[in-house]
Parts: structure tokens; C-alpha cells; sequence
């Protein structure tokens, strides 16, 4: 199985593929959407990417490729617990608190944005790639006062030291991840639950919409875990929702609430029902 996923390696999209495909063949791109073009395009058997952060929200990113584009479904969520680190250069580790710039991910950053203000107010932030993208970019710029915020993993890998541990603003720090592919997916591990994605765009000025789409689902009693709006990029006021249902897309009372949803005329697109998987 070839799984492309965000990289380089040790990201924690990395840490995700291992958790649940420990014998893939991981392959590392540099964006998310040369992930999803590589499972679109058939090069790989899956794509693994970030979707939301329980810090800082959806990746935006992800959602937008997930609405525009013709992508395979999602055959897997799994959630991965997120634990930001600060680190440098080994040869500028006593001279720590001196740290002229701070590069991460943009999630990443903000998931410690309290840290940086209270600690490191007079040094630079810079976004980069990926948390690991930016470990590694430390890693080779020893002559640099630079520090990078990632995970344990990507400490070890690049060879940087730890010198403040866990330094994201709240504790409850988790990030979901899905995983795309066209045919079924084998997983060992066991699911803790199954759920549906659909994203749906609402008649054009017609008042009540939503409410009736809503009530589609509230009176089958389906239960709704997550309901967000995004720019349609067709003009202010113009949306889509994404939403998530604790439910199959296979389940009779599911399949009726979309067939009402799409007869009130919405537009409805599946993209699919999976197991969450916790990486712990
Ligand atoms: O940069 C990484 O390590 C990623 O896997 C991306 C990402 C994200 O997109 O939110 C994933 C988890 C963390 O919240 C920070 C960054």
C-alpha cells in the first residue's frame, strides 16, 4: 500500500499513517494538494491529510479541495493527540531564550500563540510548510538563532534539541485526519465509531433553507456532529456547509433526509462514511 501523505517525514500527518497503516509505504509530499493529486491521479493507493484542529479549526485548505475537486472518498478519520514543542539547533541550545525567529506550521503557530506573545514577543514568526518542514529547515541552519515548533518525532529525526516541552495555549490539543482512496482500505486497529461527511449548498436566496435542511435531519432523530459554512468563492454571502452525521449514509432514515434535502433543491455531495481511529 502506498500512502502519499503532508510531509516531509515526521509531520504530524506522518504520525497519523503510522498509527493506523504501521506497514505502508509512505510516501512524503509538500503540500496537501499534491496529496490529494496524487490519489486522485492514481500514483499512490491513499492520501492522508490535516482536516481540523480542536485549537484553531478546520484546515481550510483540505475543505475547499474536498468541495472543488472530484476526489475518492474518505475511507478513514483518525485523530492523532498534538503536542508542540519548541526546539533549536543543538549548538545554539544555551542561548535559547535569544531566539531571533520561530518558524512552523500556520496551526502550529497559533496553537502556541499565547506562549509566543507571554515568551518571545521581540522574535519573528514565519510560517512554513509543515512543523516538520520547519525542524528540518532548523536542523540544516545551525549559523541561524532560529527555533522551530513541532513534535517529538521530528526532534529526533532532524537531530534538534527539546528546550520547552508542550507549549500549545490549552491542553485538549487534537487534530483529525482523513484518509482518501478509492477502494476499500484494510485497517487492524480497532474504530471507536462511524460517521459521514456530506457537504451541501442551499438553494439561492430562497429564506428558511437551512432551517429545512436542518429539519430534514432533527425529526429522524440523526445526529449532527459538525456543521460549518465556507465561502462558495462566488461572491460575499455565497456558502457551502460542511457537515458531519454520527450515522451511515447507507442508514434507510439518512438516505430519505437527503433525498427530501435534495428535492427542497440543494445541492448534496457524499463524501463518503468511515471510522474514527483514535492514534493513541
Ligand atoms: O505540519 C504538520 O505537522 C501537519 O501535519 C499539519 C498540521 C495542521 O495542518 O494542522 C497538523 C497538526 C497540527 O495541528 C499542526 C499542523
Amino acid at each position: 500500500m502506498r500512502a502519499a501523505f503532508f510531509g516531509p517525514e515526521a509531520t504530524f500527518t506522518d504520525i497519523a499513517v503510522q498509527s493506523v497503516f504501521p506497514d505502508a509505504r509512505r510516501i512524503a509530499y509538500r503540500t496537501i494538494p499534491e496529496c490529494l493529486e496524487a490519489v486522485k491521479e492514481k500514483q499512490v493507493d491513499m492520501a492522508v491529510v490535516p482536516l481540523e484542529n480542536a485549537l484553531e479549526g478546520s484546515v481550510n485548505l483540505t475543505v475547499d479541495y474536498l468541495y472543488h475537486e472530484d476526489l475518492p472518498p474518505i475511507r478513514a478519520e483518525i485523530v492523532v493527540p498534538i503536542e508542540q514543542h519548541f526546539m533549536v539547533h543543538p549548538e545554539n541550545v544555551a542561548e535559547w531564550r535569544k531566539t531571533e525567529k520561530i518558524v512552523s506550521h500556520s496551526h502550529a503557530l497559533a496553537q502556541c500563540h499565547k506562549f509566543l506573545h507571554r515568551e518571545f514577543k521581540h522574535a519573528a514568526v514565519e510560517q512554513m510548510g509543515s512543523t516538520a518542514a520547519a525542524a528540518k529547515y532548523v536542523s540544516e541552519h545551525p549559523e541561524l538563532k532560529w527555533a522551530a515548533i513541532a513534535n517529538e518525532m521530528a526532534a529526533e529525526l532532524y537531530g534538534l534539541e527539546i528546550v520547552k516541552r508542550s507549549i500549545h495555549d490549552y491542553p485538549f490539543n487534537h487534530t483529525r485526519f482523513i484518509v482518501l482512496a478509492y477502494n476499500k482500505l484494510e485497517i487492524q486497529k480497532a474504530p471507536s465509531f462511524q460517521k459521514s461527511t456530506i457537504m451541501i449548498t442551499l438553494p439561492t436566496d430562497k429564506a428558511g433553507s437551512l432551517h429545512q435542511v436542518l429539519s430534514a435531519f432533527a425529526w429522524r432523530e440523526i445526529n449532527l456532529s459538525k456543521l460549518e459554512s465556507r465561502p462558495l468563492k462566488t461572491g460575499l454571502g455565497n456558502y457551502f456547509f460542511m457537515i458531519d452525521l454520527n450515522h451511515s449514509l447507507d442508514e434507510k432514515l439518512v438516505r430519505f433526509s437527503l433525498e427530501e434535502i435534495r428535492a427542497l433543491g440543494c445541492t448534496v455531495k457524499e463524501l463518503g462514511s468511515y471510522c474514527r481511529y483514535m492514534a493513541e
